[in-house]
């Protein structure tokens, strides 16, 4: 008997991933299938429930949402053998997106049933992980603005970035001091990738890859509200390395150390974090999570 635990966010991509057991038991034989269900109640309550079924003695642990939820419960599965599986309920879904894992419940289900099992780079971030991407500056700014929207759609995110772009002032006030860099001031983006994909099929790191054991930096300096409006068409081209003000390079660990006493302001995997100290130290974990894939 294989015992598939699902944790299921009822409001990952506004609200359409009310799964149930009674939905889910007619797609696997009763036979060799014991299934659990677990709905999050609020944040970070899919940490709780995803501890709890690893105590269970869950065979596989499955995400049902998006990069938030991923990263809930696929944070307390790193370095452990039982494989997470994704079914993409979320609005963005970068890393389900990276994975080629459909968003059509039948096929999700299929690659689940399927146990074909891989191993892909986890990002750390001092105490926390990432499994697609982290960042600060603009696109913590667009996160904070996107989740105060609490309209977490294609045309929310839009929105976010025109609201962002407009508080976006010609000095925010971050002077970093990053490894092997040096002083960066008034950066306009600071972020690292294990994944190519952001959500939405957006990328600032395309080079990016799950299991090169490498993180993909991108540091883009101040620029003009001009050069952010051509930013945002390479964005959509996948062309952002051609940004002069853009420098991008890949490394197994990073020190970021803001050179006053505020705290980071920091989107993990598209959901703000306030770390509670002026240092990152970001590292990569080379294949850490077992993830069920095509
Ligand atoms: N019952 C709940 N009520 C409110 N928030 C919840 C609940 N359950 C989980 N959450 C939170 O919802 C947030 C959003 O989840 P998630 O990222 O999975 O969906 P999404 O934002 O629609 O997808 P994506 O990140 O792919 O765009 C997460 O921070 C998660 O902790």
């Amino acid at each position: 008997m294989i015992a598939i635990h699902f944790i299921v966010n009822p409001v990952a991509g506004h609200g359409r991933s009310l799964l149930t057991k009674e939905f889910l038991l007619p797609y696997f034989i009763r036979s060799h299938h014991h299934l659990v269900v677990k709905h999050s109640e609020y944040k970070n309550h899919a940490i709780v429930l995803t501890r709890e079924s690893i105590t269970q003695k869950a065979d596989i642990i499955v995400a049902c949402g998006g990069d938030g939820t991923i990263n809930e419960v696929a944070s307390c599965l790193v370095g452990t053998s039982i494989p997470l599986g994704i079914i993409p309920m979320g609005s963005g879904n970068g890393l389900a997106s990276n994975l080629r894992i459909p968003k059509n419940l039948r096929k999700a289900l299929a690659i689940i049933k399927e146990r074909n099992v891989t191993k892909i780079d986890v990002g750390k971030i001092n105490d926390r992980h990432f499994f697609s991407n982290m960042g600060i500056g603009f696109d913590a700014t667009v996160i904070k603005h996107y989740e105060s929207s609490h309209k977490r759609t294609l045309l929310g995110y839009v929105n976010a970035c025109l609201t962002s772009f407009r508080a976006m002032g010609k000095n925010n006030g971050l002077s970093v001091n990053i490894n092997k860099i040096g002083r960066v001031d008034n950066p306009f983006i600071i972020m690292v990738s294990n994944s190519n994909e952001m959500g939405y099929n957006l990328s600032l790191t395309p080079k990016a890859s799950l299991q090169d054991g490498l993180l993909d930096v991108l540091i883009i300096s101040k620029i003009s509200r001009l050069k952010m409006l051509w930013l945002a068409v390479l964005i959509l081209f996948r062309r952002v390395y051609w940004l002069k003000e853009a420098k991008s390079f890949q490394t197994k660990e990073l020190r970021l150390a803001r050179n006053d006493t505020a705290h980071f302001e920091s989107q993990l995997d598209g959901e703000l974090h306030q770390i509670e100290k002026g240092v990152l130290e970001i590292s990569i974990k080379e294949k850490s999570l077992c993830i069920l894939v095509p």
